[in-house]
């Protein structure tokens, strides 16, 4: 019940009934002027403010018998100062008011401070549905039994006497002849003082009969009767002996109800308290979960205005609570979502209370962003207010990441192009359309040529870059509707959709092949590549994407074979070759061990003196079906297949053995020249490899020479720069293969332990020349004697290039011109014989 009328206001109670009277008033006039108004008090004013109160009760605290009512001022009686209320303070700020302060009355003043009216606790407890407090309560703990009684024939005078001495409200008085019980109460005495002759015997101012109660009925009846008959006091009756035993007052009924309401009020508020704690706990907590979220949080009223923000939001969108707070959320707006999509989200939010979606927003810097909100309702349950909460997270980050692995799936991350699985898609729709409009289309693969060099002598970036612009310039020649794309590596494959015939494609790959001309430009440097191609032709080498790949790979496999930078189209002779190399790759594994390989030896020829300076072991492979295969084939597939440490370390042995068994025949070879892989020099145990050799063999290091390329040194360096020092000290001497082919030669040869210098046979092949072939090798050769290297021309083929290298002093030269590689047997023969001559 006091939940329900606690919000009760004063201003719906108290009585605008405000009876006041000056201080200078007599009491007398005050009296006559309450019971004019039939009012229990009235307000004392001094020049028209209320500076007092006195009340009908204050009556009998006078001591009549010396003063005169008439000449009494009532300022010298009133209570003052006077306790006041707004009216629009609840009864429950009022109760507690009047408790705090032990009075009945509270002046009650108007929104502008001004006296418009009186409250009494009485006003409040009657509207307060109280009833019920008193439906269990008997009338016999309430009554007061310790009731004077008076005589009829006693003074008025007596009574009042009684009542201020026991602080009564009422007295009884009885009369003996009529036993009959009558009551004076502090209003009768009040208005009884106002008569002249007033002192007259109780009988005649009590009034009788009087209702009667017995002491088990509930104060609640007792509280009906008063009220409906407007009585204040009742007597009480014992049941059985219907004697008088005392007397309930209407004021003890209020009291019992002021009570219990006041307890219940406190145990409400009390609770308020704990309540207002807990929320007040709560609301701390859920500020420090706002606080520290990693999620920006928006708190806007149902109008939209922001009202909290938390320091997240500042973090993602840049504005800070004062340039926020009071403004719309439409600051955040991207204009990137129409009406609609707001509509939608209102919507969702009226029925269900709560929306969660992705939208773009504007931070304060203009950058757009996206964010994974949820909005969520909120109802005050103080208030009729409805809040929302938005509570967000930035997922540009996570969306262009999604974007980006979407990317992936179908387009390659360094050059853009469609990747294999996009090319695929492309080619089996190309292929479904072709099929349907009867026309060809072709598949071209193309393989940069020597592209593992460019990343191993430059680097991975700069191989990035050749990439990246090789499929640039590969772009710039398609028409609409083919498409390039990468495969991985330096593979890259071309859907012609529209061709006429075989010639289109090759007019294509011709213009492709133009495409490398000019060299690429890859930072600080600029590098020449070239590329092999080869393509096949939908319907003629294949009807479905597989076959099409195979064959145009297969083609390309040939240009490779055929000396690079070229095109091939597909043939179907062309599968049996690649069978051949298939059916290679598992054959090599056994022919180790079939003694399959055989070495092979080619003189080198001191330019000066024209003796045989060395001699060079060549490896040859012996396959019982494709008969002889040479290691410009088989060692790039020994590399590929691991196996190429394991041959080094055969050929290693066996020149070894050849030179021991040599040097018991009495055949003088001065130094035996081993080619060694780059891959010998990070993986294997070369020193140990020629270490072994050595003592196996009884040699002295200085009698070997070992053959390395630039690509050697490039993967790691220093492994390399240790590997080489360590074979310099057991005597070996370091030969720098196919010089003038690399990129950066020039600082390895000043930084590794090098003493040969061996030119490539592709500069000596265009000597003499008027393109500047002959100058580069000059150079060559005239740095390598600065550098007190020993210089050897390779592949010297014709008699003018080798009087051109005598001329310019290169120390010797090998090749077709003097001697091929040769078998053992015939070497032995060729030694003979030149031993002869000489
Ligand atoms: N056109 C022409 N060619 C000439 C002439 N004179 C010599 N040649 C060839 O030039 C190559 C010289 O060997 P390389 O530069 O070390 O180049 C070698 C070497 O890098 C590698 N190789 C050969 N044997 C071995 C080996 O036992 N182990 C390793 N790791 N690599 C080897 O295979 C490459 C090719 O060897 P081959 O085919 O034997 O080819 C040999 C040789 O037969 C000439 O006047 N004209």
């Amino acid at each position: 019940m006091i939940g329900d009328s606690r919000q009760l206001k004063i201003k719906d109670v108290f009585s605008t009934s405000l009876l006041s009277c000056d201080e200078s008033t007599s009491l007398y006039d005050a009296l006559v002027k309450m019971r004019q108004h039939n009012v229990s008090s009235i307000f004392v004013t001094h020049r028209g403010g209320i500076v007092g109160i006195w009340t009908e009760s204050d009556c009998v605290k006078l001591d009549l018998k010396h003063i005169h009512l008439s000449q009494l001022p009532i300022k010298q009686v009133m209570t003052s100062p006077v306790h006041d209320i707004l009216l629009d303070k609840t009864l429950s700020e009022a109760t507690i008011k009047l408790h705090q302060l032990g009075i009945r009355h509270l002046l009650v003043k108007d929104y502008n401070n001004e006296p418009s009216g009186v409250v009494s606790l009485s006003d409040i407890v009657r509207n307060q549905g109280l009833d019920h407090y008193l439906h269990f309560r008997p009338i016999e703990d309430h009554f007061d039994s310790d009731v004077s009684v008076l005589d009829s024939r006693q003074c008025v005078s007596e009574a009042i006497e009684v009542m201020r001495h026991k602080r009564a409200t009422a007295v009884l008085v009885y009369h003996e002849q009529l036993k009959e019980y009558g009551i004076i109460t502090q209003r009768d005495i009040a208005y009884a003082i106002l008569e002249p002759h007033w002192q007259q015997q109780c009988w005649e101012l009590a009034s009788f009969p009087m209702l009667s109660m017995t002491p088990d009925e509930s104060l609640f009846d007792a509280y009906r009767k008063m009220t409906a008959k407007s009585i204040r006091h009742l007597v009480v009756r014992d049941k059985s002996t219907s004697q008088v035993v005392g007397l309930l007052a209407l004021k003890n009924v209020l009291t019992e109800i002021e009570t219990a309401y006041c307890s219940e009020l406190e145990n409400v508020l009390a609770q308020r308290d704990i309540a207002l704690r807990k929320s007040e706990k709560n609301l701390y907590l859920a500020n420090r979960i706002i606080d520290a979220s990693l999620d920006g949080i928006m708190i806007t009223r149902s109008s939209g205005e922001i009202i909290q923000i938390n320091p997240a939001f500042s973090a993602l969108t840049g504005y800070q609570d004062y340039e926020v707070i009071g403004k719309k959320p439409s600051i955040l707006s991207s204009g990137m979502h129409d009406e609609d999509y707001y509509n939608s989200m209102w919507a969702a939010l009226k029925e269900k209370g709560v929306w969660q979606g992705e939208i773009c927003n504007k931070k304060k810097t203009g950058d757009i962003y996206v964010e994974w909100l949820t909005i969520i309702e909120i109802n005050d349950p103080y208030s009729d207010e409805v809040l929302y909460a938005a509570i967000f997270s930035d997922i540009t980050e996570r969306k262009n990441a999604e974007e980006k692995i979407a990317r992936l799936a179908y387009f390659d991350e360094l050059t853009g192009l469609p990747n294999r699985r996009l090319f695929y898609d492309r080619l089996s729709m190309a292929l479904a359309s072709a099929h349907r409009d009867q026309h060809k289309i072709s598949v071209m693969f193309i393989d940069l040529d020597r592209f593992k060099e460019v990343n191993d002598t430059l680097g991975h970036s700069a191989g990035d870059k050749l990439l990246m612009q090789v499929s640039e310039r590969i772009k710039s020649i398609l028409k609409e509707g083919d498409t390039l794309a990468r495969l991985g590596g330096d593979e890259f494959v071309v859907l012609l959709t529209e061709v006429a015939d075989m010639d289109s494609v090759v007019s294509f790959a011709d213009k492709l092949l133009l495409q490398f001309n000019k060299s690429f430009n890859l930072g600080n440097i600029s590098v020449a590549a070239t590329a092999s191609l080869g393509a096949s032709m939908y319907p003629d080498d294949g009807s479905d994407s597989e076959s099409l790949l195979k064959h145009a790979d297969v083609a390309m496999y040939r240009s490779k074979e055929l000396g690079r930078n070229s095109f091939q189209m597909y043939k179907a002779s062309m599968n049996a070759r690649s069978l051949e190399r298939l059916s290679m790759q598992s054959r090599f594994q056994s022919a180790l061990e079939n003694g399959e390989f055989e070495l092979y030896f080619q003189p080198l020829k001191c330019l000066v003196s024209g003796r045989i300076t060395s001699l060079e072991c060549l490896l040859r492979w012996h396959d019982p079906n494709l008969g002889m295969i040479s290691p410009a084939q088989f060692i790039p597939l020994a590399e590929e297949l691991g196996l190429i440490v394991k041959l080094d370390e055969w050929v290693i042995d066996r020149a070894c053995a050849q030179l021991a068994h040599w040097q018991k025949m009495n055949i003088d070879v001065r130094h035996l020249a081993i080619n060694v892989s780059a891959q010998h020099l990070t993986q294997g145990d070369l020193v140990n490899s020629l270490h072994n050799a050595l003592s196996k063999y009884e040699l002295e290091g200085n009698q070997i020479e070992l053959e390395l390329t630039e690509g050697c040194f490039i993967s790691n360096f220093q492994c390399a720069k240790d590997v080489l020092s360590s074979v310099k000290k057991m005597g070996v001497s370091i030969a720098l293969d196919d010089f003038g082919t690399g990129y950066s030669a020039l600082s390895y040869l000043t930084k590794l332990p090098i003493d040969i210098l061996k030119i490539d046979p592709s500069f000596i092949a265009k000597i003499p020349d008027e393109y500047g072939n002959s100058e580069i090798v000059s150079a060559i050769v005239a740095m390598a004697k600065a550098l007190k290297l020993h210089v050897v021309a390779e592949g010297v083929e014709k008699q003018e290039q080798m009087r051109f290298l005598q001329k310019l002093g290169c120390h010797a030269m090998q090749g077709y011109l003097y001697c091929k590689p040769l078998s053992q047997a015939a070497w032995c023969e060729f030694y003979q014989a030149e031993k002869l001559i000489s």
